[in-house]
């Protein structure tokens, strides 16, 4: 049996007693629902029994502490171009609502006093709905699933789900947390990124910084700034997308040759920051060339990350950095001793990365230099202009170099200089040091913490044989740990995507909440003063209590955030679920489908959009 049948066995049968067939002409005046009411216009048709028969009654909130949470059947709705609002594109209003007839039918009866309204034109809806959606199916039908007696719906392609049946009221914070919100660790990271852009450096160190730099302005030096550097680094805004960018500024210098950089701009790979654009400039008082990037918020270099200050200390620091005692002086002759014994204290205290880290890192460095060499180019890597936010990593100031020494470099062996370079980075990433001069210590320590298979690649890139390396030679050596790698990132992708999926929910309730918020409660529109107290607001307000303020048989607050999600969606779906919507005096209760009260929403919000877009 299903549940509507249950539930309307468990009905007081009274209701069905005090049925008068006739039409809801005496409707009480005094009560706000006969403004409500007055929009019909024709006398029921049919039966109660055939009415109920299609109804689906949510249980009084004033009734119940448990809510029964269905799954909802989704209508075939399709969305008027009229009834989207510009702001809201994802606004699934039903095509329906926009040609529903005003043909509602109402039962009414009384049940100890209080006067139960129906309204029975939902199957109306539900016809015209089917039939408008047939004539305007057009491109949206190949998107269709979910069908509904046969009926195929594209809005189902785009209803939330909702809380499954069996999670039941969910009140608890935690329970909430795991079903509505983000997991904490995805939440921090995306919040790092957005808090970024916020940090401010004391700008009363730089008073020369200029205003604005061309089309960017709110410069922010992203490092210290040495008296004597060449090249200086900032975030800065575009003044007309407000996107933020960061500029590398090459001191007292342009170039004319800029052919190097223009194959730089056409590189985009996920493991290379972005050349934008470049350009010469005086607003730093002399003739400086900047570089224009990709900005990732919250980067730190490698070098920052796994390697400043080397292996000296076991003290580790927020990024896992240690803290050499040399470090305050990195030119300082570090005997072999030391070298020796700050690899081994790494490994005494559990302080070297572990493999598969130092696999993801060579993966997706090897795959940056793969792209930039297939390109003709080499990017002189090195651990200070690497950066890496989250798990990613990405060769930073790409094309720098190239235009400081304006195709002076021989490309061929600067690619080799890569490969070395990589090699010389994979072995300080294992030992977590900068300095390891002594190859054979160093390599003693790798061969005997990490596999054969990274010993071998870092030998090979540092081989000085005369062969010529190739970076694609690295995939065998690699081999199966690159589909480690791309599990890892399909897995992190699946999270993401799922979260996003969520979150795509949440903004539709946001939109609907404020599309309520505007409508309940205004104090006037058009000169009408009762105007949200008046039609179709009246039920939208009826509703607004049932989700906000409703309270338990002892009068204490029902609150149960499941269910206030639930009938969001349901009236964002518009579907055909019904709701009892009781006055404020108790004496009548309005029985809605969520497809009515959908329609009420949108008409009201579009009758406030129409007033806010009138001229004065
Ligand atoms: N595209 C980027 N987006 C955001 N931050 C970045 C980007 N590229 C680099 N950074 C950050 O900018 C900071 C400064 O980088 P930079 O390479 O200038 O440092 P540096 O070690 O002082 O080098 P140099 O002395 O050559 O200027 C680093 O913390 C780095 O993480």
């Amino acid at each position: 049996m299903s549940w509507l049948h249950r539930e309307l066995e468990t009905m007081d049968p009274s209701i069905f007693l005090q049925y008068s067939p006739s039409p809801p002409n005496g409707l009480p005046q005094e009560s706000k629902l006969a403004t409500y009411m007055n929009r019909s216009t024709s006398t029921p048709t049919r039966s109660l029994n055939q009415a109920l028969g299609k109804l689906s009654l949510e249980s009084s909130p004033t009734a119940i502490k448990k809510v029964v949470i269905t799954e909802f059947v989704p209508m075939n709705y399709f969305p008027p171009p009229s009834l989207l609002q510009p702001d809201s594109p994802e606004s699934s209003s039903p095509s329906t609502m926009a040609a529903v007839p005003n043909t509602s039918q109402v039962h009414q009866e009384n049940v100890g006093g209080t006067t139960y309204f129906y309204s029975t034109n939902s199957d109306s809806l539900n016809t015209s709905g089917a039939l408008n959606s047939s004539a305007s199916i057009g491109p949206s039908e190949s998107c269709l699933s979910g069908a509904v007696g046969g009926a195929a719906s594209p809005y189902a392609t785009q209803i939330y789900s909702g809380t499954p049946t069996h999670m039941g009221p969910m009140t608890s914070k935690q329970g909430l947390a795991a079903s509505f919100y983000m997991p904490e660790t995805i939440r921090s990271e995306i919040y790092e990124r957005n808090d970024d852009v916020f940090l401010q450096a004391d700008m009363r160190q730089y008073p020369d910084l200029p205003e604005n730099v061309e089309m960017y302005s709110e410069l922010t030096p992203l490092e210290s700034v040495a008296p004597h550097s060449i090249a200086t680094s900032y975030r800065a805004t575009h003044r007309q997308s407000g996107e933020h960018y960061a500029l590398r500024r090459l001191h007292s210098y342009s170039t004319s040759i800029t052919k190097r950089l223009e194959m730089w701009k056409q590189i985009d790979h996920p493991n290379v920051v972005k050349l934008h654009d470049w350009f010469t400039t005086k607003a730093f008082g002399d003739h400086s060339m900047v570089l224009v990037y990709t900005y990732h918020p919250a980067c730190t270099t490698l070098m920052n990350k796994y390697l400043s200050g080397g292996a000296g200390n076991a003290a580790n620091d927020a990024n896992g950095a240690f803290h050499d005692p040399f470090s305050s002086d990195p030119d300082a002759p570090r005997p072999y001793t030391h070298q020796k014994n700050a690899m081994l204290r790494a490994v005494a205290s559990g302080a070297l990365l572990p493999e598969a880290v130092l696999w993801s890192l060579l993966v997706q460095l090897t795959a940056a230099l793969r792209a930039i060499h297939t390109a003709g180019l080499a990017c002189s890597l090195d651990p200070t202009k690497v950066v890496m936010n989250g798990c990613r990593v990405r060769i930073s100031w790409s094309g720098a170099t190239d235009a400081l020494h304006a195709n002076s470099t021989d490309v061929a062996q600067a690619q080799q200089d890569d490969l070395t370079a990589l090699g010389r980075l994979a072995l300080a990433l294992a030992c977590r040091t900068i300095h390891c001069d002594n190859l054979a210590a160093s390599m003693e320590l790798v061969a005997r913490t990490y596999s054969a298979d990274l010993k071998n690649l870092i030998l090979y890139l540092l081989s000085s044989s005369t062969a010529r390396r190739s970076v694609t030679d690295l995939m065998p050596m690699i081999g199966a740990r690159f589909y480690t790698q791309v599990e890892a990132l399909e897995r992190r992708a699946d999270v993401f995507e799922d979260q996003l999926a969520r979150e795509i929910d949440n903004g539709r309730l946001l939109r609907i909440l404020i599309k309520l918020g505007v409508v309940n409660e205004r104090p006037e529109l058009n000169l009408d003063a009762s105007w949200s107290e008046t039609g179709d607001r009246y039920m939208l307000k009826l509703f607004r209590d049932y989700l906000f303020h409703s309270v338990t048989a002892d009068g204490r607050p029902w609150l149960d955030q499941a269910h206030l999600a639930h009938c969001l969606n349901q009236l964002d779906g518009g579907t055909t679920a019904r709701v009892e919507l009781m006055s404020r005096d108790e004496q009548s209760v309005l029985v809605v489908s969520y497809a009515e009260l959908k329609h009420c929403l949108e008409q009201a919000f579009e009758e406030v959009m129409q007033a806010a877009a009138a001229e004065p």
